[in-house]
């Protein structure tokens, strides 16, 4: 007991100071990713050393409360699937009133711009999320969605995006209907790229039993993903300038990366933005192949206000992680938390109706029907709240 003379005790004091001055923010970021906010609330006021730290605020502002207003520009082939179901997820959890685009054609919506009476909603009240595929207009913003409503938007590399949507939209066939022989991708691209116009033509020649393909030559046109955004001329000043409008834009080829500022953008919990990646088409084979450089160059040209957009967001991602004192440590967690999310997916002791409402299937084949049945819900909703209304005039 000599040991624990009153020096030694308080050498011992200071020295866990110490190690909480260094370790503090690793604290603060573990309670809150494992969501005992509350529990370190409460000790915090036990223990004066454990209240909120500075250091947390520069990550969350955590005086901000959670985002609960949210429009996501779906720009195709991004990941948007993805990214639609997390946030829908998110708007049933936290009873957002979320408003679908009601105009299906086949799950080709672009280039539609958003009409309000085409929206799942009552008239006159504003909506907390809207995640479809729209030309984007700041104007809905202030017109459609609830105040302070954060915008979002998606994009990819544009040769990772131009080749997913040339095998989604089926060009290869296609140019084959057109010159009555079987190309390989490459060649097909090639032959794409030098009859723009005719290959265009040759959707209009697939009848209504094809009807599927007819609507995808909306798709098969220059710089997809800016025109989502509702950009018309695809100047630097003209992307720079509308990006202004957005508070973040998820970046496909760093989607993990990107959750990880999302979350803290939109100050909500790490299981609110984990997600099971859908939609995916290309093998891991595939994507490994290497691209004949005339075809690399050829997609670029074509894409060439896309390749700016995708540039700028792209260095305005990294400018966040490199701002981001501890981004390793978050993405770590975040690794981990997606890994306890796909084995609640997978595990059969989990009940399927729990199953059903949180984890989007990842076959192509099953991911719009996951939507359509969050969509039949908030149709529900929907047609209740407008008898409420009729009924109370
Ligand atoms: N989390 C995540 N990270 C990165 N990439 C992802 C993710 N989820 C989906 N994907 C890839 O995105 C492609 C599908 O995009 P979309 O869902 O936007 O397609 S669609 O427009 O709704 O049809 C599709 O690309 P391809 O497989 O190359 O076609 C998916 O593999």
């Amino acid at each position: 007991m000599k040991f624990l003379n009153r020096f030694n005790i308080l050498l011992i004091f200071v020295f866990i100071m110490c190690m909480y001055t260094l370790f503090e923010f690793n604290i603060d970021v573990v309670f809150h990713y494992i969501g005992f906010k509350e529990f370190k609330k409460n000790l915090g006021s036990l223990i004066p050393f454990l209240r909120k730290s500075s250091s947390w605020k520069k990550v969350c502002n955590m005086e901000t409360k959670p985002q609960r207003s949210i429009i996501y520009v779906k720009v195709q082939k991004t990941g948007s699937t993805t990214l639609r179901s997390t946030l829908l997820i998110y708007g049933k959890q936290y009873k957002l009133n979320i408003c679908f685009d009601s105009t299906n054609l086949w799950g080709l919506n672009w280039p539609n711009a958003v009409e309000e009476l085409k929206l799942t909603k009552v008239y006159n009240e504003k909506c907390d999320l809207i995640a479809d595929e729209l030309i984007f207009d700041p104007v809905i913003v202030e017109k459609l969605m609830n105040k302070d409503a954060f915008v979002m938007a998606s994009v990819r590399h544009p040769v990772e995006h131009f080749l997913s949507l040339y095998k989604y939209s089926r060009i290869q066939s296609a140019v084959e209907r057109l010159i009555l022989k079987n190309v390989d991708l490459w060649e097909s691209i090639r032959i794409f790229f030098k009859h723009y116009q005719l290959v265009r033509n040759i959707y209009t020649t697939y009848r209504e039993n094809e009807v599927r393909d007819k609507y995808q030559i909306d798709l098969i046109q220059p710089n997809l993903q800016t025109r989502s955004l509702g950009i018309i001329n695809g100047t630097k000043a003209e992307i720079i300038d509308r990006l202004d409008a957005f508070h973040f834009v998820v970046v496909a080829d760093k989607y993990d990366e990107s959750m990880v500022i999302l979350r803290e953008k939109l100050c909500c919990t790490i299981q609110d933005v984990v997600y099971r990646k859908q939609n995916v088409r290309r093998s891991n084979e595939e994507a490994k192949v290497q691209i004949p450089p005339d075809i690399e160059k050829a997609i670029l040209e074509f894409n060439y206000a896309d390749l700016i957009f995708y540039n700028i967001a792209n260095n305005r991602l990294r400018e966040e992680i490199e701002k981001h004192t501890y981004f390793e440590q978050a993405l770590g967690i975040f690794k981990h938390e997606l890994g306890l999310y796909e084995s609640k997916c997978t595990n059969d002791d989990v009940p399927q109706t729990v199953k059903d409402s949180i984890c989007p299937p990842k076959e192509v084949a099953q991911t719009g029907i996951f939507v359509e049945n969050i969509r039949a819900e908030q149709q529900n909703i929907l047609l209740s709240k407008l008898r409420d209304k009729f009924n109370s005039t």
